[in-house]
């Protein structure tokens, strides 16, 4: 049987992994755009522009629309109004809570590490009945880096009682940023095949991909026990 000898720090990325929440900083964005008088964007365009946090969205959105880049503060100040709380839009991937619920019964110790602004990261673990399930969330503000720099990864392992350098934690992600992040941070990384990533997954650092939420514990447990063997 599949059984973890030992609990195993989780760490998860929030957007494109665990919520679908490219509607709602769709909306936000054409609202900033439409109020500064300039062309929306679609959906798949703003999904493209999702993983660095709020700040490179903006640098991606100023270059496509050929925006004024010294008018970025002004952007993100009207965005993060729409945005601090927007969860109307957004959707949990099929079977999260289950899976999370899961591995938390089994004792592991889960933790969040977005480039998403803390406060709208706790909004929507809030929104979604969700928050009480992880130890350490470390959002885009919570430390002065963010991903792909290995820091706010070791923090939310270090949150969760973990040796930040201690490489038996394990990193659930779906972007470049994660991939790049856990490979800087030496933690083990899971991708997510539906989320927000714009490279072929091959070309990623990963130990293992899937696309249902509902196989992750035993792929978790496979892990677990190979990290704990080490
Ligand atoms: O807000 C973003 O751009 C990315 O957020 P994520 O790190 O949870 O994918
Ligand atoms: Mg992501």
């Amino acid at each position: 049987m599949n059984v973890c000898l030992a609990p195993c720090p989780i760490v998860f990325d929030l957007d494109g992994t665990l919520i679908d929440s490219a509607p709602d900083i769709h909306a936000c964005v054409n609202y900033v755009l439409e109020e500064h008088g300039t062309p929306h964007l679609t959906l798949e365009q703003v999904r493209a522009f999702i993983g660095g946090g709020v700040d490179v969205l903006w640098q991606k959105i100023i270059a496509a629309q050929e925006l004024q880049d010294d008018r970025k503060p002004e952007y993100m100040a009207a965005f993060m109004a729409c945005y601090h709380d927007a969860t109307q839009l957004t959707a949990l991937f099929p079977d999260v809570i289950p899976t999370l619920e899961t591995l938390a019964d089994r004792g592991h110790p889960l933790g969040i590490c977005t480039n998403k602004p803390l406060a709208v990261t706790q909004a929507v673990l809030s929104h979604f009945g969700i928050a009480h399930l992880f130890g350490s969330v470390i959002g885009g503000d919570s430390v002065p880096e963010r991903k792909p720099h290995p820091a706010p990864l070791r923090a939310a392992i270090q949150a969760l009682g973990a040796d930040p350098r201690n490489p038996k934690a394990i990193y659930v992600g779906d972007s470049e940023f994660d991939a790049a992040c856990a490979l800087a941070a030496s933690v083990p990384f899971l991708i997510y095949t539906k989320g927000y990533r714009q490279t072929p997954i091959e070309e990623l650092p990963h130990l293992a991909s899937f696309d249902d939420f509902a196989a992750l514990p035993a792929m978790i447990e496979t892990q677990a026990l190979a990290l704990s063997a080490h």
